[in-house]
């Protein structure tokens, strides 16, 4: 079967509301896959695994599935409640930052423009973001967080979007656990939506920057958890091109979700899959007089679940001598989420700098 890449635009690959997105900047060759087809064609299998190999990074077609079409339903619903949060005053948003409320101190709620660095000189991110938990909207949380009015007032569409896109990532994993020849049902079970997990969702917002000074807006990194659903419109998003090693945009294609791999689900592989460093830069051509934002469910393994391999399948074991760190996902979160906040840095809380992919396993 022939697999599309998304070296150009086709007919249907634009946004009707948006400024295009320039034809005359190079894109990474993301595959596009199908939802559809992935629930009857073994080929469409095989590329998902290979796309998990390779880039770590894939486009998903929503359309023409029922849970598809849901998702993207339930996104462009989802931006909508974003705006809405977004005209919130400053002051407001700044009531749900959680980063250094104890007993509360969490990486879930608000992070206001600048609170993270984009780089190791200490540069500003030019974003703000709000990580909505999924344990807080499906109400299994111990001690559920406050969160802004137009969050709560749609608090049924965010539960809906948590169970949706933990529906869709846990096929996904089924796949990946079948290529890798585990035990059916290893990786569900570390990922079932009733465990407590750093799973949310997180609306990421950006000004048009001026022209005359473009940063970064938010810093190369990847992602920490199992496998990442990401809506974007305006581009910006660029992935760490690993034979290159350059980055690369991402272009957004309607229709369509952007899947990654993120640094869990390389440890339970033994290093077979790969978490991609990507990083988000101001909207390239005409798109740099719009807002960007973009809506992110991130999955990841219950709490106190081990970050070790899984045994069986084509997973390598350890060599003789080899050893393992035991972290749990909780620690792991915890560390990392924490290492790019700028005012966590300055406490002395600076967590450890986790980077996972294939060829940096090994220094982890
Ligand atoms: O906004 C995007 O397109 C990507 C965001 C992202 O990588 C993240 O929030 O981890
Ligand atoms: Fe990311």
């Amino acid at each position: 079967m022939e697999i599309n890449t998304s070296g150009s635009a086709g007919t249907d690959d634009v946004f009707p509301d948006l400024p295009p997105f320039p034809d005359d900047v190079p894109t990474a060759p993301l595959l596009r896959l199908s939802l559809s087809n992935l629930r009857s064609s073994k080929d469409e299998s095989d590329a998902l695994f290979r796309a998990a190999k390779d880039l770590g990074f894939f486009y998903l077609d929503m359309r023409n599935d029922t849970l598809g079409e849901t998702l993207l339903t339930e996104s462009s619903q989802l931006f909508e409640v974003e705006k809405k949060m977004y005209a919130l005053s400053e002051e407001e948003l700044n009531r749900y930052d959680y980063s250094s409320i104890e007993p509360h101190r969490s990486y879930f709620g608000y992070k206001a423009m600048g609170k993270g660095v984009v780089d190791a000189k200490g540069n500003k991110d030019r974003n703000q973001f709000y990580n909505a938990p999924k344990d807080d909207f499906l109400d299994q949380s111990a001690d559920p967080l406050a969160h802004p009015k137009p969050l709560m007032e749609s608090k049924e569409l965010l539960a809906s979007y948590c169970r949706h896109a933990h529906e869709l990532l846990s096929l996904l994993l089924t796949h990946i656990n079948s290529h890798l020849r585990l035990e059916p049902g290893t990786l569900s079970k570390m990922h079932t939506l009733s465990l407590r997990s750093g799973d949310h969702i997180r609306f990421v917002t950006s000004p048009p920057q001026p022209p005359q000074d473009l940063n970064t807006s938010m810093g190369a990194h990847t992602d920490f958890g199992s496998l990442t659903l990401l809506f974007n419109r305006v581009g910006g998003l660029q992935v760490l091109l690993p034979e290159q090693g350059t980055f690369s945009y991402v272009r957004p294609l309607p229709g369509h979700a952007i899947v990654n791999v993120g640094d869990a689900l390389v440890k339970f592989s033994g290093g077979i899959v790969r978490s991609n460093i990507h990083r988000v830069v101001a909207p390239p051509g005409a798109q740099s007089k719009c807002t960007r934002d973009s809506l992110v469910y991130f999955m990841r393994p219950g709490d106190n679940v081990l970050l070790v391999r899984c045994s069986g399948g084509i997973v390598p074991p350890l060599k003789e001598g080899e050893e393992e760190e035991r972290v749990t996902s909780w620690e792991w979160i915890r560390d990392k989420a924490m290492s790019t906040r700028s005012a966590a840095k300055k406490e002395g809380v600076y967590g450890k700098q986790r980077v996972t992919n294939k060829d940096e396993l090994k220094i982890v």
